[in-house]
């Protein structure tokens, strides 16, 4: 069958989107629309072409919220193409972070299901609202098609109960469902699986570490294509350092920043999520400018840079320890694909765990998949591109029930089963 997908990830303050043809895989289109809810916001539009040709338009606008940010996509591809009606999509898959205990699969978009992300936007404050909106105008403005939303904890439902379970009082774990659930499974599942397919080894075969380091960041042990445990929990704020999220902190530090500062439980929660990480050390939340200062003496991005470097590592060495064998570490996402400081300050002093990266691979720039270990290296290191949309996309055509293309390898289930509620769980129970 013919036809496309139009798939939306929503962020925090921005949301990308590709169109992406169901027979071939090709993107058709893809954009970033950033910057909402600041003064000037941005969208980038880019027509893919033949071959690596392709046409990118930019303009800043105002953007107040995703559902404006959605119509001046729409725009887009009025204006620019490619036409939405000569490539109507049949589907539109959903990026949303948060699937609770509720959603285990790919599921599709009724209004019930709106209501529990929107529910479960206290533990995503930075992302379920924004999907939220940006499935409310994907409907209004395909309403005849199947909506289907894909889940970030999804993939890390194979965690074991040693991975998943705090040490806290069990009564209160078991009323509030407090575990960790983990989170950019999307991005992880597709980069363990497409590492695999880059060395030519089934990936039920290979013990890999998958570094997302993006704005939010998270690492991944991933058993035989299997997670079997990840730095977030249950929120995007633990793990490593990021742009704006403290990661892993002693939480003491928050009855004492209540008692001694007076900060409210608000005041604490909007502290760790938007004013810690690179930006609370250094006051410059991008990666680049953080090491564009460090590197002209600032000392605080200095030692922001240093801590991110050593949270990374240690990350490192608790899931080889975890996994018992380990064949590929991956970096990906924004700054794993890009900075080769980060990559090699990761994994610098490791040899002797068997870990060598090789300068001159590490600093060839790439758009591909690529080995930067050296020859000797036990472990192989690899920077995969993620493609949270593709993979998005493979998933919604295999939950819509149709045939296409886009390769489903058995993953997601068919239309019929798509919402699961978990065993012994009652639905409506989100937590
Ligand atoms: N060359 C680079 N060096 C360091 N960081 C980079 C580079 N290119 C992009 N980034 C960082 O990547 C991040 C965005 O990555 P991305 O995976 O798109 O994140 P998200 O999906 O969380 O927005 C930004 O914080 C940006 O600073
Ligand atoms: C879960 C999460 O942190 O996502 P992102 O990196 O896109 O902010
Ligand atoms: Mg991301």
């Amino acid at each position: 069958m013919s036809g496309s997908i139009l798939v939306v990830n929503s962020g925090s303050s921005s949301f990308k989107y590709q169109l992406i043809d169901i027979l071939t895989e090709r993107r058709l289109a893809s954009g970033l629309v950033e910057r909402i809810g600041e003064e000037l916001g941005r969208v980038i539009h880019t027509v893919s072409g033949t071959g690596e040709q392709q046409d990118e338009t930019s303009f800043e606008t105002p953007i107040p919220d995703h559902t404006s940010g959605f119509a001046l996509m729409l725009n887009a591809f009025g204006e620019h193409g490619p036409s939405l009606e000569g490539n109507a999509p049949v589907a539109v898959g959903h990026r949303v972070v948060h699937g609770g205990a509720r959603f285990h699969q790919p599921t599709i978009v009724t209004p019930a299901v709106v209501r529990d992300i929107e529910d479960l936007a206290a533990l995503a404050p930075l992302h379920n609202p924004g999907a939220v909106q940006g499935i409310e105008a994907a409907r209004s403005a395909f309403p005849s098609v199947p909506h289907v939303a894909v889940f970030d904890t999804a993939f890390h439902q194979t965690l074991s109960p040693a991975a998943f379970s705090y040490a806290i009082d069990a009564g209160l774990a078991e009323r509030f469902r407090i575990r960790r659930y983990g989170f950019h499974g999307t991005s992880h599942r597709f980069v363990s699986c497409a590492a695999a397919e880059f060395l030519g080894r089934p990936v039920e075969e290979l013990n890999q570490i998958v570094l997302h380091l993006g704005n939010g960041a998270s690492a991944c042990a991933v058993a035989g294509g299997r997670s079997v445990e990840t730095s977030m929990g249950m929120t995007p704020l633990e793990g490593l350092v990021m742009g704006t999220r403290s990661g892993d902190i002693d939480p003491a530090v928050l009855f004492h920043l209540h008692r001694k500062a007076g900060l409210g439980v608000d005041e604490l929660d909007e502290l760790l999520n938007r004013g810690s990480g690179l930006l609370g050390m250094s006051g410059r939340g991008d990666m680049r400018d953080v090491i564009a200062a460090a590197e002209s003496g600032d000392g605080p991005s200095g030692l922001a840079f240093e801590v991110y470097l050593h949270r990374l590592k240690h990350y490192v060495g608790a899931y080889y320890a975890q996994l018992g064998r380990l064949d590929t570490i991956v970096f990906t996402a924004g700054v794993g694909e890009n900075n080769a400081l980060v990559r090699a300050g990761a994994l610098e002093g490791l040899e002797g765990l068997g870990i060598r990266i090789d300068p001159q691979r590490n600093e060839a720039r790439s758009r591909i998949a690529r080995v930067i270990s050296s020859d000797d290296s036990s472990v192989t290191v690899l920077v995969v591109p993620t493609n949270e949309e593709l993979e998005i996309a493979r998933q919604t055509l295999a939950c819509t029930g149709r045939k296409g293309g886009l390769r489903a390898d058995g993953r997601p289930q068919s239309a019929e089963s798509a919402s699961v509620v978990p065993e012994g769980l009652p639905s409506g129970r989100l937590l």
